[in-house]
């Protein structure tokens, strides 16, 4: 983590449609390097905080910087292109392309061709896809994707698919990448698999990372500092260890004071955070494996 100026500062943003309040003065910073997540219970403001960190949404009031830079009244692709993607809730794939098509359409906002004469393979546009093509082999060798590069996506795990559609964000070169749920629907190994993956990434690309999440297990596991949100508001921004611990972050889980609901809580909240061996192994057998991939194509 380093000191000085934040990447991205949030301040006082306030978010409403029509008489709903989605966001209600929300301030915080996100320090280059860091991996920062944003937790709260259903309609807790989540989703539409990544909306408009992405240009989605133009909030109310308040404002937010990227690198010292107003990010707000800028579209999503002026946003993308100065260096922050997303990944979706729901897998946002074309099924019927292959893994390396699909993680070429990461490069494409950077290409002046346009997407469909990249697809009908003429002129400038055929040399900007070379390019992007071979542009993005090192990151489907880093996201251990390259056996599978020209298979159909539609015939790949569900796990695999969310792997790739996270090396077609990569794909966009950021600086901050923002997972919206990236776990959603996921057992525990596929959990600890992606896990490593995101890891993995974020040490290889230096990369800083805003992640919605409801698994606690996952956050504590990963996440450096958290943000809770509850109707809209900040009710703790602190590291996992200390957020589980916070009364008004138990209470906003459970919804109510009784003494004995909120210990059962506390212990649910905090078993994500005994152990971070299963997720640390795994990224790092992640980069062997990304490593011996890369070698061994190398070789060939
Ligand atoms: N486009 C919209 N139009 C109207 N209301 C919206 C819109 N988007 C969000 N809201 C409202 O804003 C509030 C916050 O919603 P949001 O989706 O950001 O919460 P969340 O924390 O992401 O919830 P979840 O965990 O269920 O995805 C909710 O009351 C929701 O109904």
């Amino acid at each position: 983590m380093t000191t000085g100026k934040p990447l991205l500062a949030v301040r006082n943003v306030k978010l409403t449609f029509g008489g709903i309040t989605a966001i209600k003065d929300v301030s915080f910073e996100v320090e280059k390097g860091e991996f920062f997540a944003i937790i709260g219970p259903n309609g807790a403001g989540k989703t539409s905080m990544l909306n408009v960190l992405n240009g989605v949404y133009k909030p109310t009031s308040g404002t937010v910087e990227f690198e010292g830079q107003p990010l707000l009244g800028r579209k999503p692709a002026d946003i993308a292109r100065l260096g922050i993607a997303r990944t979706f809730q729901n897998l946002a794939l074309f099924e019927e392309m292959t893994v390396l098509d699909n993680v070429v359409l990461g490069r494409h906002h950077f290409m002046k061709a346009g997407v469909l004469s990249g697809m009908l393979w003429f002129g400038r546009a055929r040399r900007e896809e070379y390019e992007a093509r071979r542009d993005c082999m090192p990151l489907i060798e880093l996201m251990g994707l390259s056996d599978i590069r020209n298979e159909l996506v539609r015939d790949l795990p569900y796990g695999v698919k969310k792997r790739i559609e996270l090396a077609r964000a990569l794909a966009m070169r950021p600086k901050l990448l923002l997972l919206d749920e990236p776990v959603a629907g996921m057992n525990g190994p596929e959990t600890a698999e992606l896990a490593s993956w995101v890891l993995n990434a974020k040490r290889e690309l230096d990369l800083t990372i805003i992640m919605i999440e409801h698994d606690m297990a996952l956050v504590t596991k990963v996440a450096d500092r958290v943000l809770v949100l509850d109707f809209g508001e900040v009710i703790c921004c602190d590291k996992p260890s200390v957020a589980v611990n916070d009364p008004r972050v138990i209470r906003a889980y459970i919804g109510g004071t009784d003494e004995k609901v909120i210990n059962q809580a506390t212990a649910g909240l905090k078993e994500g955070s005994a152990s971070t061996d299963t997720t640390e192994k795994s990224a790092s057998d992640a980069k062997k494996e990304s490593v011996s991939t890369a070698t061994s194509e190398d070789a060939s």
